[in-house]
């Protein structure tokens, strides 16, 4: 019996369909790969000789040192204990102007040829350059869809009439995590080609790495292993790891505590780290700041907004903005904003003290449960993010994320507790008139509404405690007569009206 196509669809040794297998080069541009003997035209295929290829190394993050380290060696730190970045070979990218990239990117949206049809992939040379496609493990992630919250921004905000909702968590595990995991699992598959001595990734999680690192795990036949604290993240995001086959260990801790544990573990044992204390998930996680301005055809919004929780994908989204500034796609980088729950807000406060000493804190329940971590690993990270995007750091409280998610999803969307902390930064920058009426602003939704459909039932049926529910919908019971229907009926359509 021949086993499915879509089980082994990632494997390295499966026979591609050869539409995925067929390198396709965009029209009219150069096809680029990582070797600068192969760099050549599509129209006379002359090879353009003397071209850097592309390439991309660890150095320690925001330091000015000889320090490097190869991708393929597994180091998660510098030799000062300090964190990493992935910096590219910039001059390289160089050699090609702003046009050319646009035009490259654009022309791989939507298509087959492995891998570019992916968001993360379609921008492989900022991303992974040395990477040979077939040890790409990708579940076409990226290309979500920029949401134009037309009816949000009137009803909700006074008429903002350029309000954008990136909906990063309508994605192959419902959340950006996908992004960051499909580059950090290819990586992962290519060391093991290599015969490094990995048993294994893993990771602590508040639900969605986890899923994301299991799935990606799964996709390409690596044992997964995931830290989870227990009671604390949904069941949706519970039994994702679980059905993809990671090895779960469920704790009696908070998210930190989790995070601890795995930085201990993976420095004994040979288990590679997810968490994006690894920099390679940023550089999968970048392409969602460039595929924005993809989507505004190069045109660069006013504001950004981001829930934060481990702070690495504020700096992710910084760095996919510079990087388009610095090789010429644009010409100018948006203000970012990062959106904490006022249960978990080390950033704010930190932000509020105006970058005095940081602490961190002790995060306590929040809706917002994926971004209850008081310790963030990236820290240094998002503080260099925001001073240089001119950024502001916001938080919400428990009350105003669930109005705001309720509100969001009565305009159309089914958004999670953090998109709802993002939408409240909004709000509140709004009335303080920090963002203006006309001011282009994407708000960055991290997760998929589904994976947090217990909260919005507790919201629904007003049974939280302290909380006024404001938008509550709870469902009408009604007996299944005609009588009974035509009058809960004629009573309804008389408010609507
Ligand atoms: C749904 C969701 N939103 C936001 C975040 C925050 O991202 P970061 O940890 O990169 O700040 C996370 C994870 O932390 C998350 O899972
Ligand atoms: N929200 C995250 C927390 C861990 O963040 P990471 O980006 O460092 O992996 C999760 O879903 O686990």
């Amino acid at each position: 019996m021949s086993s499915s196509p879509t089980a082994t669809f990632f494997s390295k040794h499966h026979q591609l369909p050869p539409v995925h297998r067929h390198r396709s080069s965009p029209p009219t541009t150069i096809n680029c790969t990582s070797s600068p003997t192969s760099v050549t035209t599509t129209n006379n295929r002359q090879p353009i000789p003397s071209l850097l290829p592309f390439s991309a190394k660890y150095v320690p993050f925001n330091t000015v040192t000889d320090e490097s380290y190869s991708l393929d060696e597994i180091i998660y730190r510098s030799r000062s204990g300090g964190l990493l970045d992935v910096q590219h070979d910039m001059d390289a990218l160089k050699q090609f102007d702003g046009k050319y990239w646009r035009s490259l990117f654009d022309s791989r949206v939507g298509r087959t040829a492995w891998p570019y049809g992916s968001g993360v992939w379609s921008k492989k040379e900022w991303v992974l350059p040395e990477i040979d496609n077939d040890d790409i493990v990708s579940c076409f992630e990226g290309n979500s869809n920029l949401f134009w919250a037309e009816r949000f921004g009137k009803q909700n905000l006074g008429g903002m009439n350029d309000l954008w909702v990136k909906h990063c968590g309508i994605s192959h595990t419902g959340s950006f995590k996908d992004l960051g995991m499909t580059v950090l699992v290819s990586q992962v598959n290519r060391l093991r080609q290599m015969n490094k001595p990995l048993v294994g990734v893993g990771c602590a999680s508040t639900g969605d790495t986890s899923a994301a690192l299991s799935a990606y795990c799964a996709a390409a036949g690596i044992p997964s292993i995931v830290f989870l604290p227990a009671n604390k993240i949904s069941m949706a995001q519970l039994v994702q790891p679980i059905a993809n086959g990671a090895f779960v260990l469920s704790m009696d801790t908070d998210f930190d505590g989790c995070m601890k544990l795995i930085l201990e573990i993976t420095s004994e044992l040979p288990i590679y780290l997810a968490n994006s204390l690894n920099s390679l998930r940023l550089e999968g996680q970048k392409t969602a700041a460039i595929e924005i301005l993809q989507q505004f055809d190069w045109e660069v919004p006013d504001w950004v907004i981001i829930p934060g929780g481990n702070l690495g994908n504020i700096y992710a989204f910084y760095k996919g903005f510079k990087m388009c500034e610095e090789l010429g796609l644009v010409d100018r980088i948006p203000r970012l904003v990062c959106a904490q729950s006022a249960n978990a807000n080390p950033l704010y406060i930190h932000y509020k003290s105006g970058w005095k000493n940081f602490m961190p804190v002790k995060a306590t329940t929040t809706f917002a449960s994926a971004i209850q971590i008081g310790d963030p690993v990236s820290i240094d990270r998002a503080v260099y993010a925001l001073k240089n995007s001119d950024g502001i750091v916001e938080e919400a409280t428990e009350e105003e994320l669930m109005d705001e998610m309720a509100a969001a999803d009565s305009t159309g969307m089914f958004v999670c507790p953090h998109t709802g902390v993002a939408l409240v930064a909004l709000k509140k920058l709004r009335e303080k008139g920090v963002i203006g009426k006309s001011d282009r602003t994407v708000v960055v939704s991290t997760a998929h509404g589904l994976k947090f459909t217990q909260a919005k039932i507790e919201y629904h049926s007003k049974e939280i405690e302290g909380m006024s529910c404001k938008f509550e919908n709870p469902p009408v019971e009604v007996a299944a007569e005609y009588g009974a229907v035509m009058d809960v009926l004629t009573k309804h359509l008389s408010k609507v009206s």
